[in-house]
């Protein structure tokens, strides 16, 4: 499936970049014929399956369950929940018949899976005993999606869909609940050496039928945003729609509190957009489907041993969980380095004749550090080289987000910051104000209420009316 005609596109003109990426470094096939729909190719889902296994972990080691509920949701469930139906009706798919026979009732494939769950809720809760609940599930969903479809950024089915869903005794307690889905998701993010800008989305923008959304934003080369997680604290409203009670101390009857957050595979789109280069991908050593690749260099003599020694050095590497590979394909070196660094391998070790003489091998991480190491013990040293490596994919990424988040102190100014990144602004909260914002900067209001260490918690006149105002950040966004 390798195309090595032609060059990749330079990184800067990131949207053909973006695409050629996919293909020449094997995650997705688009050639599927069906409108927002792709294939992943076997290298991409391991890169996926690598990633969602970051992800479980940290749900599970915060008290969730995964679970699994169907596919299909009766009319009758989806229409109950007005805010949610609003929200929803132009995007959701409907199975009408199975085979010849039209159903009774249409069946949606589920958008998300809230009115798909929360009936079941409503026969799981009977006491406070039965609270919080907490699980989630990975799965695909589907929206008809009107904008411009892309591969991992906006699909028309999701096909790594993690929904998280929790019910709760209290407001408060769902309160807290979205807090710690922020904290797991920071912390994901930063597995991947993705800084991210946490903010509160305008009520105009939260999710249908939520109290309110919290957002996790990347900055993509671009210079867009791309939403890349979200929180929603549901309040009562699914609760009192779906009749979820469960009998308080005194004996009354209380609806519960929700809340649901959500991750797609947008994590992925970021992490080749944030990381990759001219030369291809660069993968956080964590998801890399491949960690290490190992380039015996065959001369005539001693092509045996050479080639010996790196299968040698590879199972010493796996022994140690590493996910390595030899390429000992009759190609020249430099072929293979190319094949390579497009998928995006932290690092690559080179042995040959000399390197056996001299007991040694020449390393090289993704990032263009080149290191001669000791052959004996080259196992133990492998992970603080990926650490140190992953370390400075960090640092890169951070250091770009923050160059291009720009304190604006008028209109104009937000609109020179928001051509090449994010505008922070002072605005009072009147959707007025927003709209005029988004009109002259063609950009978006993220939010308020910003997390990120980056961006202060300015007050200050809003930009366009003068009334008091906080920091708000302004993107153009995917
Ligand atoms: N069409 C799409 N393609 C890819 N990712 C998407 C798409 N639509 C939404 N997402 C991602 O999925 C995340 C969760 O979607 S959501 O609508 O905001 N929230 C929910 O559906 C809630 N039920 C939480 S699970 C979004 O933050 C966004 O990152
Ligand atoms: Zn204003």
């Amino acid at each position: 499936m390798e195309d090595e005609s032609g060059s990749l596109p330079p990184k800067s003109d990131f949207s053909a970049w973006y695409n050629d990426v996919l293909w020449r470094a094997e995650i997705m096939d688009v050639r599927y014929p069906v409108k927002g729909l792709y294939v992943w190719f076997p290298f991409g889902f391991g890169l996926r399956r690598h990633t969602y296994t970051i992800l479980r972990g940290l749900l599970d080691g915060s008290g969730h369950d995964e679970t699994l509920f169907p596919l299909l949701i009766p009319k009758t469930e989806f229409m109950k929940e007005a805010e949610h139906i609003k929200g929803f009706e132009e995007e959701v798919y409907w199975v009408t018949h199975g085979g010849l026979t039209e159903l009774d009732v249409p069946l949606a494939l589920r958008p998300t899976s809230e009115t798909a769950m929360y009936p079941m809720f409503a026969l799981w809760v009977r006491s406070h005993a039965d609270l919080p609940i907490k699980i989630y599930q990975i799965v695909n969903t589907f929206r008809y999606e009107t904008k411009h479809t892309r591969p991992l950024i906006r699909l028309r089915e999701i096909t790594s869909f993690k929904e998280a869903h929790t019910a709760h005794a209290t407001w408060d307690e769902a309160a807290a609940q979205v807090e710690t889905a922020l904290s797991l998701y920071t912390q994901f993010y930063d597995d991947l050496c993705i800084p991210v800008i946490i903010s509160r989305r305008p009520d105009w923008d939260k999710f249908p039928g939520a109290d309110y959304t919290m957002a996790v934003d990347a900055l993509m080369p671009d210079g867009r945003t791309l939403q890349v997680g979200t929180a929603h604290h549901l309040g009562t409203h699914f609760s009192k729609t779906f009749n979820i009670t469960y009998e308080d101390a005194t004996g009354e009857q209380q609806f519960v509190s929700q809340t649901c957050y959500g991750i797609s595979e947008r994590c992925i789109a970021a992490a080749i957009g944030v990381h990759g280069d001219d030369r291809g991908l660069v993968l956080p050593p964590k998801v890399a489907p491949v960690q290490v690749v190992i380039i015996p260099i065959i001369m005539k003599k001693q092509a045996e041993e050479v080639r010996a020694a790196a299968e040698a050095l590879k199972a010493e590497l796996e022994a140690t969980g590493l996910r390595v590979k030899v390429d000992d394909r009759e190609l020249r070196p430099g072929a293979k380095y190319y094949h390579w660094e497009m998928r995006g391998v932290p690092l690559r070790i080179e042995v040959g004749p000399r390197d056996l003489a001299a007991g040694t091998v020449v390393a090289a991480t993704r990032d263009g550090e080149k290191m001669t190491l000791l052959r004996a013990g080259l196992a133990g040293e492998i992970p603080s080289v990926l650490a140190a490596f992953a370390g400075r994919l960090r640092e890169q990424a951070e250091a770009s987000l923050t160059s291009r988040i720009v304190q604006a102190e008028s209109v104009d100014a937000a609109v020179e910051a928001t051509k090449t990144g994010i505008a922070v602004v002072n605005w009072c909260g009147d959707e007025a104000c927003a709209e005029a914002i988004e009109k002259e900067t063609n950009a978006s209001v993220l939010g308020t209420e910003v997390r990120n260490a980056h961006i202060g918690k300015s007050e200050g006149a809003c930009i366009v009316c003068g009334r008091p105002g906080t920091s708000t950040v302004i993107a153009r966004t995917y």
